[in-house]
């Protein structure tokens, strides 16, 4: 037909020949010339029978349906494009002049022509650009390869998160820096420098925290970042004004000792694709296999980067590459690696890869640019992977919170489903006590650029009035109140246990990363004596400090020092409904409110305004250090109340 992204044909990675080192890209291109011919199958998806014959009647497989479609097929492609461009968050690659089977293809220049024509009014329908990727002429005619992105207004860019891992020196900041400011490296460390925002960081040439970069592209695919020549920072507000889809990169850091960072970048900033960075000198050593697993663990499509092939022997780049294919073709991982090294297979990778399964492998060099290009092309190509319902209840998960001068209480984070607009009324929790408070949402920005409003799949921050800073921790949330949260204590698990040097028994406790949440959990129970590593169990946990915001289904990583596993969320066990935690909040207000009464009552020898100072002077509610007024004490009090003994006594023993 006309139509639809390249589908991936079902592929065994056994079946990959073992002297190939790599798959090569064009096995998954709907077109002829590679090793296995689509049209060779008998099975066609969305109801269409083979050449044209669509269970509906409507023609819509074949390669010249766009050509002079009737009125009942016009809408029928209108309807499907709008589907394809929802399920792509704004975009889609078209390709016109083949059949959906792949089989039947190729035009004659006047069909092609009629063909764009209709797509033009598709398009207009719908408010999208039609880009033109590629064009192939061969015996059977001429295949385009369109991609169709939404026009969006100035406030308005379409958004992918990409998190880059791999070990020290991979060259991970090196080529954030290459990208984002236009600028080739030195191998010296020359690039990097822009990205680094600490002192240590500079003098140590090591990313030690979480850091963000943006890399913007127009409508036409062109990049929007340009060098400021002065070494300077980028204007963000500039670059998102300028773009129809800005790349966000969560670079993380490659050394073992910023592991917990780096685990927090992985399952809080929610990546929609991991790039894991290689030297190809170094090959697969240190935390490679590590950033690479919790790629998989929680369910993130992975592409591989192999740097520094201007200073590599091509025997040793083999080597790398070869290695790289039997780790991602292992059991553990179950990938298919592709080798890309040019534009067509730029575009069948981008149009397979939310496949999970493939694994396209780029080779660069960030210091004479080789293939920095079709990186680019692909990096623009790749579409968010939340697709984004408006009419949900909001959710918005809390990653950072800062204090800005001028401004007051910032929080920022990713919107995880539903639609914020300014002036929304928003539950912000759970508190210590797993309480919920609204808040009026009064300004929101995107990448520094005030917008009206934020959709799900997005980051944002917002600021907040008459909201402390302390009170706000990483991992809270702030939802629409049709939600009526629940803060939880304990839940139950599903776990595979990646790493433990020796078991794992009821209550031992470790780090549960889940989103933005971030703390230690204690195992109370599970359906086996003790687990090793390789084991899987379902656990039941509690946290020690604080109820925390969860759903079934979550992905978590539960690691302290070098043990680790991953799971998923199966049941929510012990919740505090938010009226709960409201009595339980003015309860303990009343009996403190009692207590400093009594005290005052039984101190103030006669009772005087002054003198009625003097109790709470001495006690809980005073200042601490630095003039910072000392909450924690007060809440750790409220708390035993509310939770479990044995939280109680955690709490106790961590104050
Ligand atoms: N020759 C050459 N050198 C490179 C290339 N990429 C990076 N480098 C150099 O390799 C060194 C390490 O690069 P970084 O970008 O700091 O590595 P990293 O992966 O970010 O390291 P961490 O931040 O510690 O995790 C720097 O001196 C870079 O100049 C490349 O493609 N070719």
């Amino acid at each position: 037909m006309s139509s639809i992204t390249p589908r991936e044909p079902t592929l065994c990675p056994a079946a990959i020949p073992a002297a190939e080192p790599v798959v090569p890209a064009c096995m998954f291109a709907p077109d002829r010339g590679c090793v296995d011919d689509p049209s060779d199958g008998d099975a066609f998806e969305d109801g269409q029978g083979t050449n044209g014959e669509s269970e509906d009647h409507l023609n819509l497989s074949s390669k010249l349906v766009l050509v002079s479609p009737n009125e009942k097929q016009y809408d029928a492609l209108l309807r499907n494009l709008r589907r394809q461009i929802e399920e792509g968050c704004g975009e889609t690659i078209y390709v016109v002049g083949m059949g959906s089977d792949g089989g039947d293809y190729g035009l004659d220049t006047r069909d092609m022509e009629a063909s764009v024509a209709t797509v033009q009014l598709l398009c207009e329908q719908i408010e999208a650009d039609l880009i033109l990727l590629r064009e192939r002429t061969d015996s059977g005619g001429q295949v385009r390869d369109y991609l169709i992105r939404r026009r969006v207004g100035e406030e308005d860019f379409l958004e992918v998160r990409v998190a880059v891992v791999g070990n020290v020196d991979a060259g991970k900041s090196t080529l954030l820096g290459v990208l984002t400011h236009g600028e080739l490296d030195n191998g010296r460390g020359f690039a990097r420098q822009k990205l680094f925002r600490h002192k240590h960081e500079m003098e140590s040439g090591r990313t030690s925290s979480v850091g963000n970069d943006i890399l913007g592209f127009d409508q036409g695919g062109e990049v929007v970042n340009k060098p400021d020549g002065h070494g300077g920072s980028l204007d963000w507000s500039k670059i998102c004004e300028k773009s129809s889809k800005v790349i966000t990169f969560i670079d993380l850091a490659g050394h073992e000792k910023y592991l917990k960072t780096t685990v927090f970048g992985m399952t809080g900033h929610l990546p929609d694709f991991c790039m894991l960075m290689v030297g190809s000198n170094a090959g697969i050593v240190g935390m490679t296999k590590e950033h690479l697993g919790l790629a998989l663990a929680l369910n993130v499509p992975v592409f591989v980067v192999v740097t520094k092939i201007d200073m590599c022997p091509a025997n040793i780049l083999q080597e790398t590459l070869q290695l790289l294919q039997r780790l991602l073709k292992s059991p553990g991982c179950r990938k298919i690696p592709v080798l890309v090294q040019n534009t067509d297979d730029v575009i069948v990778t981008a149009s397979n890869f939310s496949s999970e399964r493939m694994c396209p492998i780029f080779q660069i060099s960030n210091v004479t640019g080789e293939n920095m290009d079709l990186l680019k092309m692909f990096l623009n190509l790749l579409s968010s992977r939340t697709t984004c319902k408006t009419d949900e209840p909001a959710e918005f998960q809390i990653d950072d919170t800062y204090s800005v001068p001028g401004v007051g209480t910032v929080v920022s984070g990713t919107t995880l489903r539903g639609l914020i607009r300014l002036n929304d009324i928003l539950l912000l929790g759970p508190d210590p006590l797993g309480s919920f408070d609204p808040i009026a949402v009064k300004s929101i920005h995107r990448k520094r650029m005030p917008v009206r409003e934020v959709r799900g799949g997005q980051t944002a921050s917002f600021s907040l009035k008459k909201v402390k800073r302390s009170s706000i921790r990483k991992g809270m949330v702030m939802v629409s109140p049709k939600l009526m949260p629940q803060a939880t204590w304990e839940f139950e698990a599903e776990i595979l246990v990646l790493h433990h040097p020796t078991t794992i028994s009821p209550r031992y406790q470790a780090m549960v990363h889940c989103g933005s949440i971030r703390q230690t959990a204690t195992i109370l129970s599970m359906n086996k004596s003790c687990l090793r590593t390789g084991d899987k169990a379902l656990v039941h946990f509690r946290f020690i400090k604080t109820p925390e915001y969860l759903h079934c289904d979550q992905k978590l990583v539960f690691r302290e020092g070098r043990t680790k596993a991953v799971g998923t969320i199966t049941k929510l066990l012990f919740s505090v409904s938010n009226q709960a935690a409201k009595s339980q909040q003015s309860r303990s207000q009343v009996n403190r409110k009692t207590a400093a009464n009594e005290e005052v009552r039984s101190t103030a020898r006669p009772p005087s305004p002054s003198a009625a100072q003097l109790p709470l002077k001495s006690g809980g509610g005073g200042r601490r250090r630095g003039g910072q007024k000392h909450r924690g004490k007060g809440l750790n009090a409220v708390n035993m109340s509310t939770v479990p003994a044995g939280a109680a006594a955690a709490a106790v023993a961590s104050s």
